[in-house]
């Protein structure tokens, strides 16, 4: 198992992101032989097109991936755990070159699917999946060059309630799979994780990255986010995911992210975090 972590912030723009390691190593969450990459650092804000901090990320996406290169085994899980959800870019990156018809399980309040023609944000943490897909602006979509992109029917989506018209018409357009945290409460998460597993099975996929954004989860459990929606999913109904893909996949692959200690209220964030984090390991 090769883990890797970033205190990436500047997809999110903001810098209350950056010691979220230092507070999970600080609490013993952060196994040992976990890497550490560089700190990240902006030049003062920038725009490249619409998209801010776009080479500082771009740079950095660069380090995760040789990181990876260098480190991880074909076969062993890959752990990145940030950090913001820009670096998902990354890791997913990694997995499709190194496994054909990749599925991917994104856990998250946001669909993650603006591309720089349609942000509103700027923030390149909401065009991760858009760049995996090989959406988007060509610099971060290719940021190695590559040739293998994920399929739109390889993807799926759990616990969406913040997402853009545009990115509703993506989704839509592109005929992704996905459920909001209101369906996942009235049609309960058995049913949508035995859907979401059809699904992914009918394409034939055996690998999957998992792709979990703490923001998927409700805010008066896990406050310590960046982009908190309220009503979102309960640390039975995460665990419930986790363990069904666990089970009916072999999970190449598993993002962390989004962890903000700033906005963290009496450590329940990192409680969570302690929680689930057998399961990340697993
Ligand atoms: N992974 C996240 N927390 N993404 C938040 C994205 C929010 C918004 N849709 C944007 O593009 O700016």
């Amino acid at each position: 198992m090769t883990i890797i972590t970033s205190n990436m912030y500047l997809g999110a723009d903001n810098p209350g992101i950056k010691t979220g390691i230092d507070v999970l190593k600080n609490e013993s969450v952060l196994p040992d032989g976990t890497l550490f990459t560089n700190p990240v650092t902006s030049h003062g804000i920038t725009r490249t097109k619409k998209m801010k901090y776009y080479f500082e990320i771009l740079d950095h996406l660069k380090e995760i991936h040789q990181s990876y290169i260098a480190h991880s085994e074909k076969g062993e899980k890959n752990i990145l755990i940030g950090g913001d959800h820009s670096i998902a870019i990354a890791s997913g990156v990694h997995s499709l070159e190194n496994y054909d018809n990749l599925g991917v399980v994104w856990v998250d309040a946001h669909a993650d699917i603006n591309t720089n023609d349609i942000t509103n944000s700027g923030n390149v943490h909401g065009m991760s999946v858009a760049a995996l897909l090989g959406l988007g602006d060509d610099g971060l979509v290719n940021f190695v060059p590559r040739t293998k992109y994920l399929k739109p029917e390889n993807v799926v989506y759990i616990g969406l309630r913040d997402v853009e018209p545009e990115e509703q018409a993506l989704l839509d357009k592109l005929r992704i799979k996905h459920y909001t945290a209101d369906e996942v409460m009235s049609l309960g998460i058995e049913t949508v994780m035995k859907e979401s597993i059809a699904h992914l099975k009918a394409q034939k996929v055996k690998n999957l990255h998992l792709s979990y954004d703490l923001d998927s989860a409700d805010p008066t459990l896990v406050p310590g986010v960046t982009t908190d929606v309220p009503n979102g999913l309960d640390l039975k109904q995460t665990l419930y995911i986790f363990r069904q893909l666990h089970k009916a996949f072999n999970v190449v692959a598993f993002d962390l992210v989004e962890f903000n200690p700033e906005k963290d209220v009496d450590n329940q964030t990192v409680d969570f975090i302690k929680q689930i984090m057998p399961d990340v390991l697993k």
